[in-house]
Protein backbone atom coordinates (compact mmCIF):
# COMPACT_ATOMS: atom_id res chain seq x y z
CA UNK A 1 0.00 0.00 0.00
CA UNK A 2 1.15 3.37 -0.85
CA UNK A 3 3.07 5.23 1.76
CA UNK A 4 2.58 8.94 3.39
CA UNK A 5 5.39 10.82 1.51
CA UNK A 6 6.45 13.87 3.55
CA UNK A 7 7.74 15.71 0.52
CA UNK A 8 4.10 16.60 -0.14
CA UNK A 9 4.40 14.61 -2.93
CA UNK A 10 0.80 12.73 -1.76
CA UNK A 11 -1.27 16.01 -2.45
CA UNK A 12 -1.33 14.28 -6.01
CA UNK A 13 -5.01 15.34 -7.41
CA UNK A 14 -6.32 11.91 -5.64
CA UNK A 15 -4.75 12.29 -2.25
CA UNK A 16 -2.55 8.71 -3.45
CA UNK A 17 0.98 9.18 -4.60
CA UNK A 18 0.44 6.46 -7.87
CA UNK A 19 2.61 6.08 -11.39
CA UNK A 20 -0.46 6.29 -13.49
CA UNK A 21 -2.32 9.71 -12.08
CA UNK A 22 -4.71 10.14 -15.64
CA UNK A 23 -5.40 6.30 -15.63
CA UNK A 24 -6.94 6.99 -12.27
CA UNK A 25 -8.20 10.28 -13.35
CA UNK A 26 -10.51 8.65 -16.56
CA UNK A 27 -12.07 5.82 -13.98
CA UNK A 28 -13.05 8.61 -11.34
CA UNK A 29 -15.06 10.75 -13.95
CA UNK A 30 -17.89 9.18 -13.21
CA UNK A 31 -17.71 9.75 -9.51
CA UNK A 32 -21.18 11.88 -9.61
CA UNK A 33 -23.13 9.48 -11.34
CA UNK A 34 -24.57 6.02 -10.03
CA UNK A 35 -22.18 3.28 -11.24
CA UNK A 36 -20.17 5.32 -12.24
CA UNK A 37 -16.85 4.15 -11.12
CA UNK A 38 -15.65 0.92 -11.12
CA UNK A 39 -13.96 0.64 -7.35
CA UNK A 40 -12.36 -3.11 -8.48
CA UNK A 41 -10.59 -1.20 -11.38
CA UNK A 42 -9.52 2.19 -8.83
CA UNK A 43 -8.47 -0.28 -6.49
CA UNK A 44 -6.03 -1.25 -8.74
CA UNK A 45 -5.08 1.63 -10.22
CA UNK A 46 -4.34 3.76 -6.83
CA UNK A 47 -2.25 1.14 -5.55
CA UNK A 48 -4.91 -0.59 -3.62
CA UNK A 49 -6.30 2.61 -1.88
CA UNK A 50 -9.88 2.85 -3.56
CA UNK A 51 -11.40 4.54 0.35
CA UNK A 52 -8.64 7.21 0.21
CA UNK A 53 -8.34 8.56 -3.24
CA UNK A 54 -12.61 7.89 -3.39
CA UNK A 55 -13.00 10.27 -0.23
CA UNK A 56 -10.39 12.68 -1.03
CA UNK A 57 -11.89 13.64 -4.65
CA UNK A 58 -15.23 13.76 -2.86
CA UNK A 59 -14.24 16.18 -0.49
CA UNK A 60 -12.29 18.10 -2.67
CA UNK A 61 -15.25 18.25 -5.10
CA UNK A 62 -17.46 19.37 -2.34
CA UNK A 63 -14.64 22.16 -1.05
CA UNK A 64 -14.84 20.36 2.45
CA UNK A 65 -10.80 21.32 2.50
CA UNK A 66 -12.08 25.52 2.61
CA UNK A 67 -14.95 24.89 4.22
CA UNK A 68 -14.08 23.73 7.56
CA UNK A 69 -9.72 24.66 6.96
CA UNK A 70 -8.86 20.56 6.89
CA UNK A 71 -5.26 20.12 6.08
CA UNK A 72 -5.27 17.70 3.06
CA UNK A 73 -2.17 16.25 4.27
CA UNK A 74 -4.22 15.45 8.03
CA UNK A 75 -6.89 14.14 6.36
CA UNK A 76 -4.85 11.77 3.99
CA UNK A 77 -2.85 10.58 7.24
CA UNK A 78 -6.23 9.69 8.74
CA UNK A 79 -7.53 8.19 5.50
CA UNK A 80 -4.69 6.01 4.86
CA UNK A 81 -4.91 4.95 8.59
CA UNK A 82 -8.71 4.10 8.29
CA UNK A 83 -8.13 2.54 5.28
CA UNK A 84 -5.28 0.19 6.66
CA UNK A 85 -7.48 -0.93 9.53
CA UNK A 86 -10.07 -2.76 7.00
CA UNK A 87 -9.38 -6.03 6.90
CA UNK A 88 -8.21 -8.41 3.88
CA UNK A 89 -11.46 -9.91 3.70
CA UNK A 90 -13.42 -11.13 0.84
CA UNK A 91 -16.44 -8.33 1.28
CA UNK A 92 -16.09 -6.07 3.56
CA UNK A 93 -12.86 -4.84 3.21
CA UNK A 94 -11.95 -0.94 2.15
CA UNK A 95 -13.66 -1.24 -1.35
CA UNK A 96 -16.65 -1.79 0.16
CA UNK A 97 -16.60 1.53 2.19
CA UNK A 98 -15.65 3.56 -1.08
CA UNK A 99 -18.46 1.97 -2.78
CA UNK A 100 -20.81 3.14 0.16
CA UNK A 101 -19.20 6.71 0.22
CA UNK A 102 -19.72 6.72 -3.29
CA UNK A 103 -22.99 5.77 -3.51
CA UNK A 104 -23.58 8.69 -0.50
CA UNK A 105 -22.33 10.80 -2.45
CA UNK A 106 -24.90 10.27 -5.16
CA UNK A 107 -27.83 10.01 -3.05
CA UNK A 108 -27.08 13.46 -1.30
CA UNK A 109 -26.58 15.19 -4.95
CA UNK A 110 -30.62 14.06 -5.59
CA UNK A 111 -32.29 17.17 -6.44
CA UNK A 112 -35.02 16.74 -4.02
CA UNK A 113 -32.11 17.22 -1.13
CA UNK A 114 -30.73 20.23 -2.98
CA UNK A 115 -29.65 22.51 -0.14
CA UNK A 116 -31.62 20.42 2.58
CA UNK A 117 -28.32 19.05 4.05
CA UNK A 118 -25.49 21.31 6.16
CA UNK A 119 -22.06 20.56 5.15
CA UNK A 120 -21.21 19.59 8.66
CA UNK A 121 -24.70 16.95 8.04
CA UNK A 122 -22.75 16.03 4.28
CA UNK A 123 -19.28 15.46 5.64
CA UNK A 124 -20.59 13.40 8.70
CA UNK A 125 -22.43 11.64 5.86
CA UNK A 126 -19.07 10.47 4.29
CA UNK A 127 -16.86 10.21 7.08
CA UNK A 128 -19.88 7.54 8.55
CA UNK A 129 -20.14 6.03 5.41
CA UNK A 130 -16.13 5.77 4.99
CA UNK A 131 -15.42 4.10 8.64
CA UNK A 132 -18.57 1.93 8.84
CA UNK A 133 -17.07 -1.40 8.42
CA UNK A 134 -13.46 -0.69 9.77
CA UNK A 135 -11.49 -3.68 11.02
CA UNK A 136 -14.89 -6.32 10.03
CA UNK A 137 -13.58 -9.45 10.91
CA UNK A 138 -15.95 -11.28 7.90
CA UNK A 139 -17.60 -12.68 10.83
CA UNK A 140 -21.36 -11.66 11.25
CA UNK A 141 -23.38 -10.01 14.73
CA UNK A 142 -25.37 -12.95 15.08
CA UNK A 143 -21.88 -15.23 14.82
CA UNK A 144 -20.26 -13.00 17.56
CA UNK A 145 -23.27 -13.50 19.84
CA UNK A 146 -23.95 -17.01 19.30
CA UNK A 147 -19.93 -17.31 20.66
CA UNK A 148 -19.85 -14.63 23.28
CA UNK A 149 -16.30 -13.41 21.32
CA UNK A 150 -14.31 -10.95 22.93
CA UNK A 151 -16.35 -7.97 20.90
CA UNK A 152 -19.57 -9.49 21.93
CA UNK A 153 -18.77 -9.04 25.62
CA UNK A 154 -17.48 -5.57 25.63
CA UNK A 155 -20.77 -4.88 23.15
CA UNK A 156 -23.27 -7.04 25.34
CA UNK A 157 -24.12 -8.41 22.36
CA UNK A 158 -26.00 -4.70 21.27
CA UNK A 159 -24.69 -3.62 17.55
CA UNK A 160 -21.53 -5.45 18.45
CA UNK A 161 -19.67 -4.99 14.98
CA UNK A 162 -21.09 -1.30 14.72
CA UNK A 163 -19.80 -0.03 17.75
CA UNK A 164 -16.61 -1.54 16.77
CA UNK A 165 -16.18 0.41 14.34
CA UNK A 166 -17.52 3.80 15.34
CA UNK A 167 -14.87 3.05 18.19
CA UNK A 168 -11.90 2.03 15.79
CA UNK A 169 -12.96 5.00 13.37
CA UNK A 170 -12.86 7.58 16.00
CA UNK A 171 -9.82 5.94 18.29
CA UNK A 172 -7.76 6.73 15.13
CA UNK A 173 -8.59 10.36 15.01
CA UNK A 174 -6.70 10.86 17.92
CA UNK A 175 -3.38 9.47 16.36
CA UNK A 176 -0.34 11.26 15.41
CA UNK A 177 -0.90 13.68 12.57
CA UNK A 178 -4.35 12.31 12.52
CA UNK A 179 -6.72 14.97 13.82
CA UNK A 180 -7.88 16.74 11.02
CA UNK A 181 -11.30 18.01 12.77
CA UNK A 182 -8.35 20.41 15.27
CA UNK A 183 -10.06 23.70 13.35
CA UNK A 184 -13.33 22.07 15.07
CA UNK A 185 -15.17 24.12 17.49
CA UNK A 186 -16.83 21.75 20.64
CA UNK A 187 -19.95 22.25 18.88
CA UNK A 188 -19.04 21.11 15.56
CA UNK A 189 -17.08 18.40 17.20
CA UNK A 190 -19.64 17.18 19.32
CA UNK A 191 -22.41 17.28 16.21
CA UNK A 192 -20.54 15.53 13.74
CA UNK A 193 -19.76 12.68 16.02
CA UNK A 194 -23.62 11.96 17.40
CA UNK A 195 -24.72 12.05 13.90
CA UNK A 196 -21.95 9.78 12.72
CA UNK A 197 -22.32 7.17 15.64
CA UNK A 198 -26.12 7.42 14.84
CA UNK A 199 -25.46 6.73 10.86
CA UNK A 200 -23.28 3.86 11.65
CA UNK A 201 -25.49 2.00 14.42
CA UNK A 202 -28.15 2.41 12.12
CA UNK A 203 -26.24 -0.18 9.28
CA UNK A 204 -26.99 -3.02 11.63
CA UNK A 205 -29.48 -4.70 9.62
CA UNK A 206 -31.04 -6.15 13.33
CA UNK A 207 -32.39 -2.18 12.74
CA UNK A 208 -33.74 -1.99 9.24
CA UNK A 209 -37.28 -2.78 9.96
CA UNK A 210 -37.78 -0.11 12.06
CA UNK A 211 -35.59 2.25 9.95
CA UNK A 212 -38.13 1.25 6.57
CA UNK A 213 -41.18 1.96 9.27
CA UNK A 214 -39.83 5.15 9.91
CA UNK A 215 -39.00 5.85 6.25
CA UNK A 216 -42.76 5.21 5.12
CA UNK A 217 -44.03 7.38 8.07
CA UNK A 218 -41.51 10.11 6.95
CA UNK A 219 -43.27 9.77 2.85
CA UNK A 220 -46.69 9.73 4.18
CA UNK A 221 -46.24 12.53 5.83
CA UNK A 222 -43.27 14.15 3.55
CA UNK A 223 -43.48 18.29 3.87
CA UNK A 224 -41.96 19.69 0.08
CA UNK A 225 -41.06 22.93 -0.39
CA UNK A 226 -42.72 24.83 -3.55
CA UNK A 227 -39.60 23.93 -5.11
CA UNK A 228 -39.53 20.44 -4.75
CA UNK A 229 -37.47 19.75 -2.17
CA UNK A 230 -37.92 17.67 0.70
CA UNK A 231 -38.98 20.17 4.75
CA UNK A 232 -36.68 18.52 7.32
CA UNK A 233 -37.17 20.96 10.18
CA UNK A 234 -35.91 18.68 13.28
CA UNK A 235 -32.97 16.57 14.20
CA UNK A 236 -34.93 13.31 14.74
CA UNK A 237 -36.51 13.56 10.86
CA UNK A 238 -32.99 15.06 9.67
CA UNK A 239 -30.79 12.09 10.90
CA UNK A 240 -33.34 9.54 9.96
CA UNK A 241 -32.79 10.69 6.13
CA UNK A 242 -29.34 10.25 6.55
CA UNK A 243 -29.70 7.07 8.14
CA UNK A 244 -31.33 5.49 5.65
CA UNK A 245 -29.23 7.11 3.04
CA UNK A 246 -26.70 5.10 4.52
CA UNK A 247 -28.49 2.12 4.94
CA UNK A 248 -29.69 1.91 1.13
CA UNK A 249 -26.05 2.56 0.06
CA UNK A 250 -24.89 -0.16 2.36
CA UNK A 251 -27.95 -2.51 0.51
CA UNK A 252 -27.27 -1.03 -3.10
CA UNK A 253 -25.08 -3.18 -4.51
CA UNK A 254 -27.61 -5.44 -6.06
CA UNK A 255 -29.24 -2.03 -8.08
CA UNK A 256 -25.90 -1.37 -9.64
CA UNK A 257 -24.84 -2.07 -13.59
CA UNK A 258 -24.86 -5.99 -13.37
CA UNK A 259 -21.42 -6.37 -13.73
CA UNK A 260 -20.47 -4.44 -10.79
CA UNK A 261 -23.68 -6.46 -8.79
CA UNK A 262 -22.21 -9.91 -9.68
CA UNK A 263 -18.77 -8.74 -8.63
CA UNK A 264 -19.90 -7.96 -5.16
CA UNK A 265 -21.84 -11.01 -5.36
CA UNK A 266 -19.08 -13.45 -5.84
CA UNK A 267 -17.49 -11.76 -2.90
CA UNK A 268 -20.18 -11.86 -0.10
CA UNK A 269 -20.68 -15.18 -0.71
CA UNK A 270 -16.89 -15.88 -0.46
CA UNK A 271 -16.80 -14.29 2.95
CA UNK A 272 -20.38 -15.53 3.99
CA UNK A 273 -18.88 -19.24 3.10
CA UNK A 274 -15.97 -18.58 5.27
CA UNK A 275 -17.97 -18.15 7.92
CA UNK A 276 -19.90 -21.26 7.30
CA UNK A 277 -16.79 -23.62 7.15
CA UNK A 278 -15.53 -21.35 10.62
CA UNK A 279 -18.97 -22.67 12.10
CA UNK A 280 -19.46 -26.02 10.34
CA UNK A 281 -15.76 -26.85 12.16
CA UNK A 282 -16.63 -25.58 15.80
CA UNK A 283 -20.03 -27.75 15.44
CA UNK A 284 -21.68 -24.83 15.09
CA UNK A 285 -25.73 -24.07 13.24
CA UNK A 286 -24.68 -22.60 10.07
CA UNK A 287 -25.98 -19.13 9.47
CA UNK A 288 -28.50 -18.24 6.48
CA UNK A 289 -26.52 -18.36 3.20
CA UNK A 290 -23.17 -19.33 5.03
CA UNK A 291 -23.23 -22.99 4.24
CA UNK A 292 -21.45 -23.67 0.65
CA UNK A 293 -22.64 -27.39 0.53
CA UNK A 294 -26.47 -25.79 0.33
CA UNK A 295 -26.64 -22.76 -0.53
CA UNK A 296 -29.05 -21.50 -3.69
CA UNK A 297 -27.09 -17.96 -4.43
CA UNK A 298 -29.63 -16.59 -7.34
CA UNK A 299 -32.57 -17.24 -4.83
CA UNK A 300 -30.55 -15.66 -2.03
CA UNK A 301 -30.05 -12.34 -4.25
CA UNK A 302 -34.07 -12.53 -5.36
CA UNK A 303 -35.24 -13.42 -1.72
CA UNK A 304 -32.60 -10.38 -0.47
CA UNK A 305 -34.21 -8.19 -3.20
CA UNK A 306 -37.86 -9.42 -2.78
CA UNK A 307 -37.83 -9.06 1.39
CA UNK A 308 -34.87 -6.31 2.29
CA UNK A 309 -33.36 -4.08 -0.98
CA UNK A 310 -36.86 -3.30 -3.11
CA UNK A 311 -38.83 -2.33 -0.25
CA UNK A 312 -35.96 0.08 1.09
CA UNK A 313 -35.08 1.24 -1.98
CA UNK A 314 -38.16 1.62 -3.50
CA UNK A 315 -39.20 3.53 -0.12
CA UNK A 316 -36.38 5.81 -0.83
CA UNK A 317 -37.68 6.62 -4.28
CA UNK A 318 -40.79 7.62 -3.01
CA UNK A 319 -38.96 10.12 -0.71
CA UNK A 320 -37.07 11.57 -3.43
CA UNK A 321 -39.37 11.23 -6.15
CA UNK A 322 -38.69 10.74 -9.12
CA UNK A 323 -35.12 11.70 -8.30
CA UNK A 324 -34.53 7.59 -7.89
CA UNK A 325 -36.37 6.22 -10.55
CA UNK A 326 -32.99 4.97 -12.21
CA UNK A 327 -32.00 2.98 -9.52
CA UNK A 328 -35.65 0.80 -8.90
CA UNK A 329 -35.22 0.20 -12.83
CA UNK A 330 -31.67 -1.24 -12.58
CA UNK A 331 -32.64 -3.24 -9.51
CA UNK A 332 -35.78 -4.58 -11.31
CA UNK A 333 -33.50 -5.77 -14.07
CA UNK A 334 -30.81 -7.05 -11.77
CA UNK A 335 -33.76 -9.21 -10.16
CA UNK A 336 -35.08 -11.00 -13.12
CA UNK A 337 -31.13 -11.81 -14.16
CA UNK A 338 -31.08 -13.56 -10.96
CA UNK A 339 -34.39 -15.04 -11.14
CA UNK A 340 -33.89 -16.35 -14.59
CA UNK A 341 -30.96 -18.51 -13.19
CA UNK A 342 -32.99 -20.14 -10.18
C1 LIG B 1 -24.46 -8.55 -2.76
O1 LIG B 1 -25.29 -9.32 -1.91
C2 LIG B 1 -25.34 -9.02 -0.57
C3 LIG B 1 -24.64 -7.98 0.04
C4 LIG B 1 -24.76 -7.76 1.42
C5 LIG B 1 -25.57 -8.58 2.21
C6 LIG B 1 -25.74 -8.36 3.66
N1 LIG B 1 -26.50 -9.21 4.32
N2 LIG B 1 -26.70 -9.06 5.65
C7 LIG B 1 -27.80 -9.83 6.26
C8 LIG B 1 -27.53 -11.31 6.11
C9 LIG B 1 -28.69 -12.12 6.69
N3 LIG B 1 -29.94 -11.68 6.06
C10 LIG B 1 -30.70 -12.56 5.38
O2 LIG B 1 -30.46 -13.73 5.35
C11 LIG B 1 -31.88 -12.02 4.59
N4 LIG B 1 -32.36 -13.09 3.74
C12 LIG B 1 -33.39 -13.88 4.05
O3 LIG B 1 -33.97 -13.82 5.11
C13 LIG B 1 -33.70 -14.81 2.91
C14 LIG B 1 -32.60 -14.49 1.89
C15 LIG B 1 -31.84 -13.38 2.51
O4 LIG B 1 -30.90 -12.78 2.04
C16 LIG B 1 -30.27 -10.26 6.16
C17 LIG B 1 -29.12 -9.43 5.61
C18 LIG B 1 -25.93 -8.23 6.43
O5 LIG B 1 -26.17 -8.07 7.62
C19 LIG B 1 -24.73 -7.61 5.78
C20 LIG B 1 -24.20 -6.41 6.59
C21 LIG B 1 -24.97 -5.17 6.41
C22 LIG B 1 -25.73 -4.97 5.32
C23 LIG B 1 -26.06 -6.01 4.33
C24 LIG B 1 -25.11 -7.18 4.35
C25 LIG B 1 -26.28 -9.64 1.60
C26 LIG B 1 -26.16 -9.86 0.22
O6 LIG B 1 -26.81 -10.85 -0.46
C27 LIG B 1 -27.67 -11.71 0.27
MG1 LIG C 1 -21.62 -3.17 8.61
ZN1 LIG D 1 -21.28 -2.10 5.01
Amino acid sequence: KSHLNPTGKIMGNFGVVIGNEDALAKELEGIDMWGGIDLFKIADISNNRPLTSVMYTICKKRDMFVKFKLSPVKFLTYMMTLEDHYREVPYHNSLHAADVVQSVHVLLSSAALDSVFTDLEILSALIASAMHDVDHPGLSNQYHCSNSTELAIMYNDASVLENHHLAVGFKLMQQNHCDMFEHFTQKQWQSLRKMSIDMVLATDMSKHMQLLANLKTMVETKKVAASGVLMLDNYTDRIQVLQNMVHCADLSNSAKPIELYKKWVSVIIDEYWMQGDVERQAGLEISPMCDRHNTSIERSQVMFIDFVVHPLLETWADLVNPYAQEIINELSDNREYYASLI
